[in-house]
């Protein structure tokens, strides 16, 4: 029988140059494909830094993969990640909200689009270096699991995969501790081995996401306004509402005499709301565009373990569906800066259940 055909997303990384040398040590027929996603074409050959998708990415990946003696290919998905990734991230600071482009990524970009790329030149599956596991069931369907290490979790960022996309995809290092994956990469003489973790956003430098906003979106950018309490009095002046998250202390710019917090982000009368550590704490929330991993859908009232940003170790809470596509939280604590257009991700024991996106 004919070996099974992988394509394995390679970044130029540790993780994922091991990903394709244990998916070939297994017998799988490798394909390796590094995705430029959003350099301008003079950039993409003269990047240095490192970035997940710069020169060094591709000049590593290819010479990760000669030594692995595997086909390599460079994949342009730059339209993908424009509509999905960045259009998609701007449009959400312009409403106030603050979201999370990786999980769009993974979603729209690594999987249904490079997944669909690769079905169509007859792979069989896909893979990546992700810290996590996929498995399936006995109910049947597919779901991500925690890696062993949990350190380096990545499943919060990977909740939003669907069955059809799990189907078909290999999480190879999820088996594996990071530093039994640079041991291998060392073993097998990959000059990758120590090298570093990718940064948060791969597309805005500095963390400096407001200056991308402004230069992505001119004069769509809503202008400064006012800060305001609860109850509508004024404090002062806001830069803009892009500028600011809920629960967020420092940048304020305004001086109380005691620490305050952005409680609330009104869009439609351009306001900050600000508040006490106290006001930021809430016992529930609800969720949008929810999707379903471990479990088919949410019966009744079902108690999950909520995480609501990627570093939230998670919180238990009484699950409910309100509607076609929507949920509600309610914690048995309550959990500090619910934020709107974040992931609420929920997992029933080690296996991510679920989630969607915080209205
Ligand atoms: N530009 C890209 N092209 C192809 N695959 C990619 C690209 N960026 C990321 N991936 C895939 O997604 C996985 C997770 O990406 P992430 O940016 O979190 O990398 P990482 O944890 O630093 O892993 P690595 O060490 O492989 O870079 C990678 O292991 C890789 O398989």
């Amino acid at each position: 029988m004919a070996a099974k055909k992988v394509v394995v997303g390679m970044s130029g990384g540790v993780d994922s140059s091991v990903a394709a040398y244990l998916l070939k040590e297994q017998g799988y027929d490798v394909i390796g494909v590094t995705m430029q996603i959003w350099q301008d074409e003079d950039e993409f050959v003269q990047e240095e830094s490192g970035g997940c998708c710069g020169l060094s990415a591709v000049d590593d990946a290819r010479r990760v993969a000669d030594r692995l003696g595997i086909p390599y290919y460079v994949m342009n998905f730059k339209q993908e990640f424009k509509k999905n990734v960045m259009d998609y991230f701007t449009a959400e600071y312009l409403k106030g909200r603050t979201p999370n482009p990786c999980i769009a990524c993974n979603r729209y970009v690594k999987w249904e689009a490079l997944l669909n790329r690769s079905l169509a030149i007859g792979a069989d599956y896909i893979a990546t270096g992700h810290y996590a596991r996929i498995e399936q069931l006995s109910n049947g369907r597919y779901a991500i699991k925690n890696s062993v290490t949990a350190v380096k979790d990545q499943t919060y960022a990977l909740y939003n995969l669907t069955q059809e996309q799990l189907s078909h995809t290999l999480m190879p290092v999820g088996a594996y501790h990071k530093d039994e994956i640079r041991k291998i990469a060392e073993e097998i003489g990959l000059m990758v081995a120590h090298k570093k973790d990718s940064q948060e956003i791969c597309f805005i430098s500095d963390n400096d996401y407001a200056g991308f906003i402004d230069r992505e979106c001119g004069d769509q950018v809503p202008p400064p306004g006012n800060f305001v309490l609860t109850d509508g009095t004024v404090v002062g002046k806001h830069k803009g509402i892009t500028h600011y998250t809920i629960g967020q202390r420092k940048g304020l710019g305004i001086a109380f005499g005691h620490p305050v917090f952005v409680t609330e982000i009104r869009p439609e009368t351009n306001e900050v709301v600000l508040g006490e550590n106290r006001d930021v704490f809430t016992y529930e929330l609800d969720a949008d565009h929810i999707n379903f991993m471990s479990i088919p859908d949410i019966q009744d009232e079902m108690l999950l373990k909520a995480k609501i940003r990627y570093s939230h170790s998670g919180s238990m809470c009484k699950v409910t569906r309100t509607g076609e596509d929507t949920i509600h939280c309610e914690f048995l604590e309550p959990v500090r800066a619910v934020t709107p257009g974040q992931a609420v991700v929920l997992y029933d024991g080690e296996y991510v259940a679920g989630g969607g996106t915080i209205l």
